[in-house]
């Protein structure tokens, strides 16, 4: 969510249910509690921050219910009295009625010396709240923190961190782990900003879930692939399960299209052909005994056309992988789109070669689905990668809408964006996948399952956890994430979807 979807939805829970802000703020400080309390224990020293705003009057709550509980625990005020007010304040004088102490200073280096006995900091000086550069006394009390050995606990964003896209320098707590109220806010999903929140969870405080907002945007999650990933019926035939055809390859770069191809054939594609040049064929058949073959004329090792091919055998489509950049592409992309049937999906270069030719060819009747990483989708909005990695949802969202295309803009969160802007967040993979060929085995997963599932946004979504919970599973067992290699993912498939449905 946005900062402002937050407050929206924080604002009609409080008009239209009956709830008060100081019934939130109490639900909210007593969940992260217990969050926090299964990582604490009460040897321990705790020191909660405490900024001028509602974060702050969570850390409030959070600092009366660990002490309620026997936890060692000692509340810093880092802003000057004036500035706690509203439900902060009424929490406050709650914790001073309880018989406990709130510690402040006008020298931060006093608060500095009490840190350093800290086994635990818990941070909640600055939440949705943030505006512009940090200011004194908090930019102050945020470098110390990052100099300490305690274990750090964020409370719904780690302070200094915007909450949503769009920003470019901020000095921000670097965080352990961060407990995010409610909803986790966007910038938990950037890649200039994640890093600070550590491992995050979420704790939910009681907003009605009927008042939610609609923010077209959803975390997408095990429980809505479980329920969504395509069963194989135990009647079907080859037929019901896709009839694919992947375009790629040149003699200089056959291995990506057979990566593509064989990662389709392990996702339950029901028949394969791949369109690639004559002499690519030989060194990729091997791999590929399930598959068939449209030899396509070439120079040079690269396609020239594709317009010998049989469109009436297929009714999905995967163009680009190892295609090469010297390929007459007008020619091809015109011909894919008059005749392919079905979902079309663009990756590697060919989302280098259909840049200037979407606006012609998206209003087709069947989807076409765009793969790029940032570096690709930069190239096709003309911004730097920087821009990119900065606004992801608003820059995807855009494009898929003005396009009529789903768009996955693939990165360690990758975001999936439907032709009328709704996106879901897909967290699955690691560091092993940030490798060449794992985006072509990504592709082929993706023409599978979109040829097998009723909703291409369903199928684009369980195809990137499937493709990342792979990566995960493999190098928690046998494999690194150094080592892991694209290949290695393709032979991995089969035991994710084996963990995903009966009878796939
Ligand atoms: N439904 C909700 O949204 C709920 C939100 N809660 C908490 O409330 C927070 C939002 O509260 P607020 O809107 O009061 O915002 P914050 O608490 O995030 O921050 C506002 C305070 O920070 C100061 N500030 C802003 N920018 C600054 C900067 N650059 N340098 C130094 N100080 C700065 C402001 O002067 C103000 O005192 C959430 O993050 C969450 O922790 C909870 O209390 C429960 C309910
Ligand atoms: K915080």
């Amino acid at each position: 969510m946005t900062a402002q979807e937050m407050y929206d939805w924080d604002q009609t829970a409080i008009q239209t249910s009956g709830l008060s802000g100081t019934m939130l703020m109490e639900n909210a400080g007593r969940s992260v509690s217990r969050e926090v309390e299964k990582k604490i224990n009460r040897q321990q020293n705790v020191i909660v921050l405490i900024g001028g705003g509602n974060n702050g009057g969570d850390g409030y709550v959070i600092a009366r219910t660990l002490l309620n509980h026997g936890y060692r625990v000692e509340a810093w005020q880092v802003v000057p009295d004036e500035k706690i007010h509203g439900d902060a304040l009424t929490h406050k004088e709650i914790f001073l009625q309880s018989g406990y102490v709130v510690r402040h200073t006008e020298d931060v280096s006093v608060l500095g010396k009490d840190m350093q006995q800290a086994d635990v900091i818990i941070d909640c000086m600055l939440g949705i709240g943030i505006k512009g550069k940090l200011r004194s006394p908090i930019s102050e009390v945020v470098e110390l923190v990052n100099e300490q050995n305690a274990y750090t606990i964020s409370i719904d964003i780690p302070s200094g961190v915007p909450a949503d896209e769009g920003f470019g320098e901020f000095d921000a707590v670097k965080a352990d782990e961060t407990v995010v109220i409610a909803a986790p806010k966007m910038s938990a999903f950037l890649e200039s900003t994640s890093y600070y929140y550590g491992k995050w969870t979420i704790v939910e405080i009681g907003l009605p879930v009927k008042l939610l907002p609609n923010p077209r945007r959803q975390l997408w999650t095990k429980r809505d692939a479980s329920t969504t990933v395509p069963i194989r019926a135990k009647h079907s035939h080859k037929g019901s399960h896709g009839k694919g055809l992947v375009i790629g390859g040149s003699y200089h770069m056959p291995g990506s299209i057979a990566m593509t191809a064989r990662a389709a054939l392990r996702s339950g594609i029901g028949l394969l052909s791949i369109a690639t040049p004559t002499t690519a064929i030989p060194s990729v058949a091997p791999f590929l005994q399930e598959a068939t073959f449209e030899p396509l004329p070439e120079e040079q090792g690269v396609m020239m056309e594709i317009d010998g091919v049989d469109w009436s055998k297929y009714n999905g489509t995967a163009i680009g992988m190892g295609m090469g950049r010297e390929v007459n592409a007008s020619s091809i992309f015109q011909t894919l789109f008059q005749h392919a049937k079905g979902p079309v999906l663009i990756d590697a270069d060919g989302l280098y070669h259909v840049k200037d030719k979407l606006m012609k060819y998206a209003d087709r009747p069947d989807p076409v689905i765009l793969t790029p990483h940032p570096g690709e989708f930069a190239h096709l909005i003309d911004r730097s990668i920087p821009e990119v990695m900065q606004s992801p949802f608003t820059l995807t969202r855009g494009f898929a809408e003005k396009y009529g295309v789903y768009v996955v803009l693939k990165g360690p969160a990758t975001i999936i964006t439907s032709p009328q802007g709704d996106q879901r967040v897909e967290l699955s993979g690691n560091a092993g996948l940030a490798k060449g060929g794992s985006g072509d085995v990504l592709s082929g997963v993706l023409l599978a399952l979109t040829l097998q599932s009723k909703s291409v946004f369903d199928a684009l979504a369980n195809g990137c956890m499937i493709h990342g919970l792979t990566a995960e599973r493999l190098t928690e067992n046998h494999h690194s994430t150094t080592g892991l290699l694209a290949s290695d993912l393709i032979e991995g498939l089969s035991e994710t979807f084996r963990t995903f449905s009966v009878s796939m």
